[in-house]
């Protein structure tokens, strides 16, 4: 079978006329103290409003047990949106943790609650594996949170070197992952 052909645009930054492959990227969104919804928004308004991002597709918002942190921690909202950008893997950390930041998250312990958590779970076929970036998101392929909202959106996403999410979510406790009919994250 023949690969389709990777879409290229004119890097904008530059205006030399080099060119920079557009990339599929699925994000985790999650929140557990706070306006929870309001924050979810927030980023998914600020990616949108990034230039070199087009937000795709966003998941409806679930209500999460938390896993992974202290017992004592307080029930997530999540979400997962897909994204097209011309941004590398590293600018698109950046941004992240920008918007992150942007929110007010404080980082204390690992584990704490957080205001907003913006996770790269995979951006195209590209794979990372330093100090800052590991691609795909090493947890991703265990967590109902990421596969139940990215699912919905994309019938066919897989994670590099793991498997289909639909494959996957059948080895996943998504007892505590439920849809919020009421809420929902617009752009
Ligand atoms: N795929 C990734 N997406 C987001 N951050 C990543 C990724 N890979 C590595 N990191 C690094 O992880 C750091 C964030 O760590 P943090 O303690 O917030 O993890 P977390 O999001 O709470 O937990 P988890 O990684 O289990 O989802 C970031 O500063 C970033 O450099
Ligand atoms: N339910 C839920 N649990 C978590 C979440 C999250 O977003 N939702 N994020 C974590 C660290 O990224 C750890 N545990």
């Amino acid at each position: 079978m023949t690969e389709a052909p990777t879409p290229y645009v004119l890097d904008a930054d530059t205006m030399t006329g080099g060119m920079r492959p557009i990339r599929q990227a699925v994000l985790s969104l999650g929140s557990n103290l706070g306006d929870r919804h309001g924050k979810l928004q927030g980023a998914v308004s600020a990616l949108e409003d990034t230039p070199e991002v087009t937000v795709v597709a966003i998941s409806s918002v679930y209500e999460t047990d938390p896993v992974d942190t202290p017992a004592d921690s307080g029930k997530f909202l999540n979400a997962v949106v897909l994204i097209d950008t011309t941004l590398t893997v590293h600018t698109l950390l950046d941004r992240a943790l920008a918007i992150e930041d942007a929110f007010g998250r404080e980082r204390s312990e690992p584990g704490a609650p957080r205001t907003l958590d913006v996770d790269l779970i995979v951006v195209g076929p590209r794979v990372a594996d330093d100090e800052s970036l590991k691609l795909p998101h090493p947890r991703a392929h265990e967590r109902g949170f990421v596969l139940v909202p990215w699912l919905e959106i994309d019938p066919e996403g897989e994670i590099p070197g793991r498997g289909f999410v639909a494959d996957l979510l059948g080895g996943v406790d998504t007892k505590g992952v439920h849809k919020r009919e009421d809420l929902e994250i617009i752009l």
